[in-house]
């Protein structure tokens, strides 16, 4: 079992990462509770509310399931799920426990966040993905117009992260959360990068798994402990998000998986900062193992002009000006204003690349 604490400004907080832990809850809580809701959704549920409610025998427990998806993470249902925490009569000493990925942990926190101004919540991913959304207190929910443009910074009290939950994953959601660990590799640690160019995400041992989230984890917590509302060095964890995003939205939430558009957005990244720079990163060796690795990675027939648009609604843009995160190499992003022009040009020559790989 290993222990990372994040400072934020209002508290600190434990990630536990470890095998079984879903089963010792009580020990990592911060002090008890009148009643506890869980938020979870229609796959995990069946899986493992059952082991979550166990730790509770003398507390009220009640759940709310939602449907899985990214469509999940919308008005209507924090809406909804604020109406079952008054229904179950939570009150400002009550906690919510997100069981599942990142849009139970992202609507989940933000319910957390505003039901009587604000109650406790701990997350427990359980997907890899949510090795990222878990930790560092954004949580949020979709508007039609752009991803996670309703929400708010409110960190979790606890982050009890059981990897052996990630056994019940799809070949796809593997592939959707290690694009979020190439992206904090790319961030700050060329070795791990290397190292995760090496690995056949399908093929990896528990182990291995096990010490790429706590790579990845630490890079993130290092990060948002640095910079927890988003003012500086946190941009950089937005690396390939700036194209991600308005591909997510561009598409239909849920037409492409967060990290299948981050992947992409990664590659964008590259090419971007490997043009602006003139010098070669990683685009060729990213795409090749995102090959290998069965990833989508070409634009199919998406109109340049509505990508830039929905682009403008990236919560870096100012004045209008869409601001990209872009590697002077791997270790070293920075954030650069771009022009309409300079992102349209370079969508079209990205697109032109990607119809020939
Ligand atoms: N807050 C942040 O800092 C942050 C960071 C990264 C991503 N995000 C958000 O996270 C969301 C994506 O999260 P995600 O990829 O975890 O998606 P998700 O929550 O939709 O989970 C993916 C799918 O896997 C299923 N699933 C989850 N755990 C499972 C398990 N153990 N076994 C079997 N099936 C399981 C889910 O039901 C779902 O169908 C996006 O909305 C993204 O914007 C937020
Ligand atoms: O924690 C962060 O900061 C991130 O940017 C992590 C991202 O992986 C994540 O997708 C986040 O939700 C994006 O934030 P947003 O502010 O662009 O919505
Ligand atoms: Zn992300």
């Amino acid at each position: 079992m290993e222990e990372i604490a994040v400072t934020s400004s209002s508290h600190t907080y434990k990630i536990v990462i470890g095998e079984n832990i879903r089963f010792q809850l009580k020990s990592f809580l911060p002090k008890t509770y009148s009643s506890i809701l869980i938020i979870s959704d229609e796959s995990v549920a069946p899986l493992y509310i059952n082991d979550i409610r166990s730790n509770f025998t003398e507390e009220q427990v009640f759940q709310t399931v939602l449907p899985s998806g990214e469509q999940t993470k919308s008005m209507d249902t924090f809406y909804n799920v604020h109406t079952d925490a008054i229904n179950a009569g939570l009150d400002r000493n009550s906690l919510i426990i997100a069981l599942g990925g990142g849009v139970v942990g992202d609507l989940a926190g933000f319910v957390a966040a505003t039901f009587m101004r604000g109650i406790d919540y701990i997350q427990i991913p359980t997907t890899i993905l949510a090795h990222d959304s878990s930790v560092g207190g954004k949580v949020a929910i979709n508007h039609k117009l752009g991803k996670n443009l309703i929400g708010s910074f409110y960190p979790p009290r606890a982050v009890i992260y059981d990897v052996e939950t990630l056994q019940t994953l799809s070949a796809r959601e593997i592939r959707s959360g290690y694009a979020e660990l190439v992206k904090e590799a790319l961030i700050a640690d060329q070795e791990f990068f290397n190292l995760l160019l090496k690995t056949d995400i399908q093929q990896v041992t528990a182990e291995e798994l096990q010490s790429h989230l706590s790579l990845g984890i630490k890079i993130k917590a290092n990060i948002v402990q640095e910079d927890e509302m988003e003012s500086g060095v946190r941009m950089y964890l937005n690396l390939g998000h700036t194209l991600g995003h308005a591909l997510e939205a561009e598409l239909g939430y849920g037409t492409l998986t967060h990290g299948e558009a981050v992947a992409i957005g990664l590659l964008f990244t590259l090419h971007v900062s490997e043009n602006m720079f003139s010098k070669q990163i990683a685009s060729h060796s990213l795409i090749q193992w995102l090959k290998e690795n069965n990833y989508p990675f070409k634009l199919q027939q998406l109109d340049e002009h509505a990508l830039l648009l929905k682009m403008k609604s990236d919560k870096k843009t100012v004045n209008s000006k869409i601001k990209m995160v872009l590697l002077e190499d791997i270790g070293s992003p920075v954030v650069k204003e771009l022009t309409d022009q300079q992102i349209l040009d370079f969508l079209h020559s990205f697109n032109r690349k990607l119809v020939t790989e």
